[in-house]
């Protein structure tokens, strides 16, 4: 039956359920039920289309809600509660065991009335707090915006009945397997949950894993994630309005399980201080568990309420050390709800939230402190640090806009850098390359120099210098060289591989984001995450099974070795070497961008956390986005290609790549020919700029030798060649150029006399865009007078690709600066 003629179902059931003979408290229901009539027909509209009107079911529930409360009455007690006379025993028995992944999702609207739709699955939002009566009573609403009334039954378990309103908080996300419309005992219709466990808190998102068959978004998908945000729960949390919490949620304690949960405790805080946070939170754990043993009744504690709070919070902060976000998020959101205006919880959630992204809400907890008269021994420098950090980063998301230059002295400072994580108009889809699998695009056109992202790296590791003494000959070239089989190197795919899975232990939402990356050398699958896996809003829900134990005393997932090794392996298939080829960084989304050796996307660096992926030409709507993961992509290609097999393990299969491949030996012999000249210079000192006299000329006349050559072969073997292939063609030995050219008087001349340089450049950018590398070569050239004006409109086009729009001086700071940075790094990578 179809909802919009329900008008026959509606007289039926009048008469079964006379309007107004509400069980529990007639009055409020039945001036509920009028309001909404009434609404209804002021809108014009059927009483029954009203039913799924969010707004109206919404405002009604909320009415009722505080009916409950004006009457000061206890709603029900857990005896009355357990046994609602509404209970259905066969329903009750009734379980589903079909997983919910085999389920097929249905909407709202879709649903028939006094029918359980079997071998479907109702995703949906909570949009309203609940409220308890014979049954927890709210209101749910699917992704399309429509929303019914939703009554669980058959609460049976103590701990359950305490903590409804965390476990049906609004914001929350569910699905209702198999889900059954009835007419409630007022008249509306409603979903009714008999089986508790027919409602699955914080179901996972279909088609978020690599795994599963993704990339549809049909209507049978279920909702966004976007749609599943608990945003709004966690405002609620800060709401001034929100109720003292203790009457809803004091629990039962034994005294000495107090005294021995304090034990716990101070054994965690021993811990903390050791800075061992892993065994700290081990302890945490311990001392919740004795507070809440499943199971078991106990007479009711006053202290043991608050020292649940410190107990969570404790936990909250071991974890914001080890940066597990989303676990110490958790934590402060579960000791807020037992105490709201708990100082350091707010202060810990802020931190946590700051470290989900989600800049505004933790700015709010950062305030709310600072409103507080007592900050509980907190630093009011501290919070206001925090705060300030916050704001901050909650502008640059907004705006796109970043102080660069800033952030490159806070590195070189040694500071914490203030960098809000910004994901422009791009999504994640199928690669144009259909060998490899996804691929980066943009959502609409951009120009070059638009920001597309800024990104936190989730994890880095850098190879401590002690482990650099005492290397073989051979490690130490394997090193030198980037490789991903160096076993010195491997240490920091470990390394990066521990904090990721521990994270992903101890967050199901993280977990998710972590499997959607690519493990595979050449990405076969096709499978598609869709962006809002990676949406900040979306917080780890507290309730991922059906008891309030599991959520108070979660325990980090233990994962199999299987799984540990698969994220060892996606990570050595996505992080990028990093810090002069010693470190390594693991970003998220930046993850999904492919290579190409003629990239229309260039990312900066700063630091090991930092990155920028920006536009360096025209991008039309659903272009996908490249960029070069060569540190250099100005060298032929058979220096790239051993670079991307020995560092990235790959193969490039791009134009570029083909091309350079059909012009060999010819390319080959050019390329022994231009290193050997290097070499020979080398050996003269010339790339020391120690040369005098004789020693000079003679390199000088190397250096003229090839420079030589490679024009005799453009001028030879480009005639064939279109503007493209020969911009490619140059660009594989601008890297030669680049050396051969810098500081010396004689080349300078013969170069000035060709306009070599501004060539070099032109085809440089022409093929990749912009590279900061090229740039830091070509710089002190281009800085000297007889520099060629075109050659310096070619640099500043490519330094507003690198860097976006700044200021004349702002931006000559930033290229000395970046300039050292890049040096430094390659020194360290040199000793
Ligand atoms: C960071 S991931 C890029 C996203 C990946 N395609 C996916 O499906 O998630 C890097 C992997 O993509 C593949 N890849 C990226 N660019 C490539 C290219 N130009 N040629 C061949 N493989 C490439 C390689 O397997 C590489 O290890």
């Amino acid at each position: 039956m179809c909802v919009c003629a329900h008008t026959d179902t509606h007289v039926h059931i009048a008469k079964m359920f006379p309007l107004g003979d509400a069980a529990f408290n007639k009055e409020a229901l039945v001036s509920n039920h009028d309001l909404l009539v009434s609404q209804m027909k002021e809108q014009g509209r059927e009483v029954w289309d009203g039913a799924f009107n969010k707004q109206a079911l919404v405002s009604n529930h909320e009415r009722l809600a505080r009916k409950v409360k004006e009457q000061g009455r206890k709603v029900c007690d857990s005896e009355n509660f357990a046994v609602s006379i509404f209970s259905n025993d066969a329903l009750l028995d009734r379980q589903v065991p079909v997983p919910i992944e085999d389920l097929d999702p249905i909407l709202i609207n879709e649903l028939q009335v006094d029918f359980h739709h079997r071998g479907r699955v109702l995703y949906g939002k909570l949009c309203s707090e609940p409220v308890r009566m014979a049954s927890v009573l709210t209101v749910l609403e699917d992704e399309t915006g429509d929303a019914i009334l939703l009554s669980v039954y058959n609460m049976l378990s103590e701990g359950d009945i305490q903590y409804v309103h965390l476990l049906f908080h609004k914001g929350l996300n569910v699905a209702i397997k198999e889900p059954f419309l009835n007419i409630s005992t007022f008249g509306s219709l409603m979903i009714r949950v008999d089986n508790p466990s027919d409602l699955v808190h914080n179901p996972k998102i279909r088609n978020a894993g690599r795994k599963s068959n993704c990339g549809s978004s049909s209507s049978s998908s279920p909702p966004s994630l976007s749609l599943l945000s608990s945003s709004s729960s966690s405002l609620s949390l800060l709401s001034s309005s929100s109720s003292p919490s203790s009457s809803i949620y004091s629990f039962p304690v034994q005294k000495d399980l107090l005294v021995e949960a304090r034990k716990f405790r101070n054994q965690g805080n021993d811990e903390f201080k050791r800075k061992d946070w892993k065994q700290a939170i081990k302890f945490y754990t311990e001392a919740v568990k004795s507070l809440l043993p499943s199971g078991q009744k106990f007479s009711s504690h006053p202290e043991g309420e608050r020292e649940l709070v410190l107990c969570l919070s404790n936990r909250a902060e071991s974890r914001l050390r080890l940066k597990h976000y989303e676990a110490a998020e958790r934590d402060a959101r579960i000791a807020l709800e037992l105490q709201n205006d708990h100082a350091k919880s707010l202060f810990r959630r802020g931190k946590a939230l700051h470290g989900l992204h989600q800049y505004n809400e933790a700015a709010l907890c950062f305030q709310k402190v600072l409103n507080t008269d007592d900050l509980d021994g907190l630093s009011q420098s501290e919070l206001e640090n925090n705060l300030k950090a916050s704001k901050l980063c909650c502008k640059q998301i907004r705006t796109g806009n970043y102080n660069l230059l800033g952030l490159c002295k806070a590195l070189e400072a040694g500071q914490d850098l203030m960098c809000g994580e910004y994901v422009g108009p791009v999504e994640i889809g199928p690669s144009k390359d259909n060998r490899l699998g996804c691929g980066l695009r943009v959502t609409r056109a951009v120009n070059p120099g638009d920001l597309l992202i800024a990104s936190r790296a989730i994890a880095h590791a850098k190879l401590d210098s002690s482990m650099l003494r005492g290397l073989s000959e051979e490690e130490r070239n394997l090193l030198s060289s980037g490789s991903k089989s160096s076993s010195v190197f491997s240490t920091v795919y470990k390394d990066i591989a521990t904090q990721v899975i521990r994270r992903a232990a101890s967050s199901d939402r993280f977990r998710e984001r972590i499997y959607s990356l690519s493990a595979t050398s050449i990405g076969a699958s096709n499978n598609i995450p869709p962006m809002s896996l990676f949406a900040t809003t979306d917080l780890d829900l507290v309730a991922p099974g059906n008891s309030i134990a599991d959520i108070l005393y979660k325990e980090d997932t233990i994962l199999s070795a299987d799984k540990e090794e698969h994220i060892y392996t996606l990570i050595t298939n996505n992080a990028c070497q990093v810090a002069g080829g010693l470190g390594a960084s693991l970003w998220l989304i930046p993850s999904f961008i492919n290579h190409s050796c003629i990239p229309n996307a260039c990312w900066m660096r700063i630091g090991q956390e930092i990155l920028f992926v920006r536009a360096v030409r025209h991008l039309v709507e659903g272009e996908e986005v490249t960029i070069s993961y060569a540190e250099n992509g100005a060298l032929p290609l058979s220096l790239r290609t051993s670079y991307l097999e020995r560092c990235r393990g790959f193969k490039c299969r791009c134009e570029r790549c083909d091309f350079e491949a059909s012009m060999e030996p010819f390319m080959k012999q050019l390329e022994v020919k231009a290193l050997d000249t290097l070499a020979q210079m080398d050996t003269l000192g010339y790339v020391e700029k120690r040369l005098h006299g004789t020693a000079r000329e003679a390199a000088h006349t190397v250096a003229i030798e090839i420079v030589k050559s490679l024009e005799w072969a453009f001028q030879n073997i480009s005639s064939f060649m279109d503007e493209r292939k020969k911009h490619w063609f140059r660009t594989s030995f601008a890297a030669f150029y680049l050396r051969l050219i810098d500081d010396d008087d004689i080349l300078r001349e013969t170069i000035k006399e060709k306009q070599l340089l501004e060539i070099v450049l032109r085809a440089v950018q022409e093929t990749l865009g912009a590279s900061e590398d090229v740039l830091a070569c070509a710089r002190e050239r281009v800085c000297l007078e007889e520099c060629h004006p075109s050659s310096r409109e070619i640099v500043a086009a490519m330094y507003g690709c690198l860097y976006g729009k700044q200021s004349p001086s702002s931006l000559k700071k930033l290229i000395a600066l970046r300039h050292s940075i890049l040096e430094a790094r390659d020194v360290g990578a040199m000793e």
